[in-house]
């Protein structure tokens, strides 16, 4: 092990942009697909697993995800994924996690939303016991199920109301999926006091960004790398210090951009937009939290203190509360200086 990728390892963390379902590692899978033998495509064996998660492009990806979408059927599946989520997130000494959840695939597959909430909640608080992990959602729409999951994401949101429940988002292809038909559910959502977090400029251009800030009045942007490909995005994102959350290695395995060398993060930076550093999907793109830190140092040329300061960055543009921020902080200040 390297010297930075053991600082890496011991780096108390903030993960801003994991999707719930795309966190299922191989164990995780292995163990709903055992649960519900014979009925599903996904292999439950790690290394045919490892095929099956090899992508031809963002639309192969989704059509993948939601076949793995399709083994959590009841509220048992959820809280045990949940659960899971958190052990493995906590191995990586993340302390904070905004897990982006999608109530609508669970409730369309039959789990009722209160049972939903009701799974995820008992594993948020479990997660906390057992394994000093803080966990938050973010609900979002799937894009490519339209104006109806819009609606019934908004309706779960405020009917049951999770106690984590910290932001409203959306996810799912870009193409063929304007941003702004989504504004009426967005407003709805910030008027009930949750954050707004979109997806936006992962598969199309910077339009797509300045879509997400007009009509849904983003406060961080999921992806959002085409902002690179626009000056006057970037100035914006940096004066008004709208925050991207980048996923280096999704990038390439969905094939948004081609090679890690050409990846923009180093001229987003440049231009000062803030950044944090996220890992997506990380058992389907083959990557971790650590991994994508230490892809992410390499890109900028960063030394351990660099590599803190991406962690401070992640706790200062999540959404926890200002006690929570200052605790991570600190723990993350008294490892840096430990080490130093
Ligand atoms: O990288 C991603 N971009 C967009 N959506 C994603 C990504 N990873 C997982 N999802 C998930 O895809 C589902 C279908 O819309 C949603 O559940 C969304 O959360």
């Amino acid at each position: 092990m390297s010297d930075l990728t053991a600082f890496i390892a011991g780096l108390p963390k903030a993960e801003l942009h994991v999707h719930h379902v795309g966190s299922a590692s191989p164990r995780i899978v292995a163990e709903l697909a055992a649960r519900h033998e014979g009925s599903s495509p996904v292999p439950a064996d790690p290394e045919l697993l490892t095929k099956y998660f090899e992508f031809r492009d963002f639309a192969h990806f989704i059509e993948i995800y939601l076949s793995v979408v399709d083994l959590i059927r009841d509220a048992e599946d959820v809280r045990l994924l949940t659960y899971e989520i958190g052990r493995e997130l906590s191995r990586q000494r993340v302390r904070y996690a905004e897990l982006t959840v999608t109530p609508y695939s669970s409730v369309r597959r039959g789990i009722p939303a209160p049972a939903f909430c009701e799974a995820i909640e008992d594993a948020r608080t479990g997660a906390r016991r057992d394994f000093g992990i803080d966990l938050a959602w973010c609900f979002d729409i799937p894009g490519e199920a339209g104006l109806a999951s819009a609606e019934e994401t908004l309706r779960i949101a405020l009917d049951e109301r999770p106690e984590g429940l910290i932001s409203f988002g959306l996810g799912g292809p870009e193409i063929g999926v304007p941003r702004p038909q989504f504004k009426p559910y967005f407003d709805q959502a910030r008027a009930a006091g949750l954050h707004s977090v979109p997806h936006a400029g992962e598969t199309t251009g910077p339009e797509t960004i300045w879509d997400a800030i007009r009509e849904l009045g983003a406060e961080r942007i999921g992806h959002g790398i085409a902002a690179a490909q626009d000056e006057r995005l970037m100035a914006y994102l940096a004066e008004h210090q709208i925050p991207l959350e980048v996923c280096p290695t999704s990038n390439l395995r969905t094939r948004a951009v081609t090679d890690l060398a050409e990846h923009p993060i180093g001229k987003l930076v440049a231009a000062g937009v803030p950044v944090s550093v996220n890992s997506d999907d990380p058992p389907m793109f083959g990557t971790t939290l650590e991994q994508e830190y230490a892809v992410a140092a390499r890109l900028l040329g960063l030394d351990s203190a660099g590599v803190a300061d991406l962690a401070r960055n992640a706790v200062r543009h999540s959404f926890r509360s200002a006690d929570g921020k200052a605790r991570l902080l600190a723990e993350i200040d008294s490892y840096a200086a430990g080490q130093g």
